[in-house]
């Protein structure tokens, strides 16, 4: 890790609109300007102390010094994450309604999803047969908005499934800084909060009966260290937190399609290196591609690290791109290489794309198997199931956009089934 003593102080008044304006960029260039993983800036008009790679993450997620509540920016949690929701808990409360997210997510749930996923690929390979052509990003928010809502439990008329797609895309891309994309974003929450919010409130009525390990059942009648029933509001937002984050795979799935494009060997690979090859390559799609900027905490107390002096209540921003991407963790971290992962050691700080440390103890994503199993299945499906021609068109990705992906969405023509 590369600390430079005195930790530089970027000049600035505040880097709010610098940050949204340069995306992914922000975090890396300063690091490199000011020559050191950890910096002092200002962020919506507060100190913020930024820090990245694997002994940063170690930091971000211990418990004894950092903490949650109060830490995420306000219109983040309305328009993507929620309020009241497990990101902004701490302590035995977090880790009581960690273990009712946990809950959902057993070994026969993942296999339910992982039909779920298949039979939405079959179905949308049918059609994509009959088309001139097609963009497998909004093809892929259709094929997990689907999946990931009758996973849930949720009852989804046909008539509605384009508009609850629509919102759930509408929220995913709504960080990063557009306005406009934030309305939509905040609107398009309010109106699955309050369709959840029905179903929640029939289920406890007993109005409406669910199998009793889906998200939607395991939320409604979830109850709290105190034994009460989740606010209303609160358990929208929760059930939402089951199913919405999947949608953030779309991202990953059309970076992946454009690996295989642009890495050919990888797609005779994925057919046959089995299980450990389309894993390691999921994983490298996690760790290479832009998704999660950064995430952020504050400090619990007062504390000294690496000679730096940490002051109670400190915003403290984690680099996950950088430390995705860190030299110290990664060689040749610039290169597209899914086989780094064959002896790879396993490290929770070195590989955050879903956060970091221990998915039961700490704030580590919830729904990180069941990602790493869905992207296996999609390129699994890509390189088995079908064949395509990949047009000529733009896969390059903006760095300024938070969300990115290739910007054509990645375009196949001439969709035909195998065998
Ligand atoms: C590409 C897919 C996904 C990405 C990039 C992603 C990313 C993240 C990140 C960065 C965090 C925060 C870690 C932290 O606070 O330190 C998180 C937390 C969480 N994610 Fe995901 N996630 C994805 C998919 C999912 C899925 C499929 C689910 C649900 C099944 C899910 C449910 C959650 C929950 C409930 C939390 C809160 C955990 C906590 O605060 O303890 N995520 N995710």
């Amino acid at each position: 890790m590369n600390v430079k003593t005195p930790v530089p102080k970027e000049k600035t008044l505040d880097s709010t609109l610098a940050l949204l304006k340069e995306g992914f960029h922000f975090l890396p260039s300063r690091r490199s300007e000011l020559e050191s993983d950890i910096f002092e800036t200002r962020l919506v008009g507060q100190k913020a102390v930024v820090i990245c790679g694997e002994k940063a993450a170690e930091l971000f997620y211990d418990e004894a010094l950092m903490k949650r509540d109060g830490a995420a920016p306000k219109p983040l949690e309305k328009s993507l994450l929620g309020e009241g929701g497990l990101h902004g808990l701490d302590d035995e409360a977090h880790k009581h309604r960690k273990r009712m997210f946990l809950s959902m997510v057993t070994p026969e749930r993942l296999e339910d999803m992982k039909r779920l996923v298949r039979d939405e690929l079959n179905r949308k390979a049918d059609e994509w047969v009959n088309r001139d052509h097609v963009v497998f990003f909004e093809e892929m928010n259709d094929v997990l908005a689907v999946s990931g809502m009758r996973w849930a439990g949720l009852p989804l008329e046909d008539q509605d499934v384009k508009q609850r797609t629509r919102e759930l895309a509408e929220m995913v891309d709504s960080f990063g800084g557009s306005l406009s994309r934030f309305r939509k974003g905040v609107k398009a929450r309010q109106s699955q909060e309050k369709w959840v919010e029905g179903i929640i409130k029939a289920v406890r009525k007993g109005e409406m009966k669910l199998p009793e390990n889906t998200a939607a059942y395991i939320v409604a009648t979830h109850r709290e260290m105190d034994g009460k029933q989740l606010p209303l509001q609160t358990a929208a937002v929760e059930l939402n937190n089951s199913y919405r984050p999947l949608m953030a795979t779309a991202y990953l799935l059309t970076f992946g399609a454009a690996a295989m494009h642009e890495h050919p060997d990888t797609v005779k690979k994925i057919r046959s290196g089995g299980e450990e090859y389309s894993k390691m390559f999921a994983q490298e799609v996690r760790r290479y591609y832009p998704f999660v900027p950064a995430m952020a905490a504050k400090a619990r107390k007062d504390f000294s690290w690496n000679d730096y002096k940490f002051k109670k209540g400190t915003k403290v921003i984690l680099d996950i791109y950088g430390t995705n991407r860190h030299p110290d963790s990664w060689e040749n971290p610039e290169s597209f290489i899914p086989e780094r992962f064959k002896n790879w050691n396993e490290s929770p700080f070195s590989f955050v794309p879903q956060g970091g440390g221990d998915h039961h103890m700490g704030h580590r994503c919830a729904g990180e198997w069941m990602t790493v199993l869905v992207m296996r299945e999609v390129f699994k499906f890509l390189a088995e199931e079908v064949t395509y021609d990949v047009p000529e068109q733009d896969l390059s990705y903006d760095m300024h956009r938070m969300p990115t992906l290739p910007k054509s969405g990645f375009v196949m023509t001439n969709v035909k089934r195998k065998g």
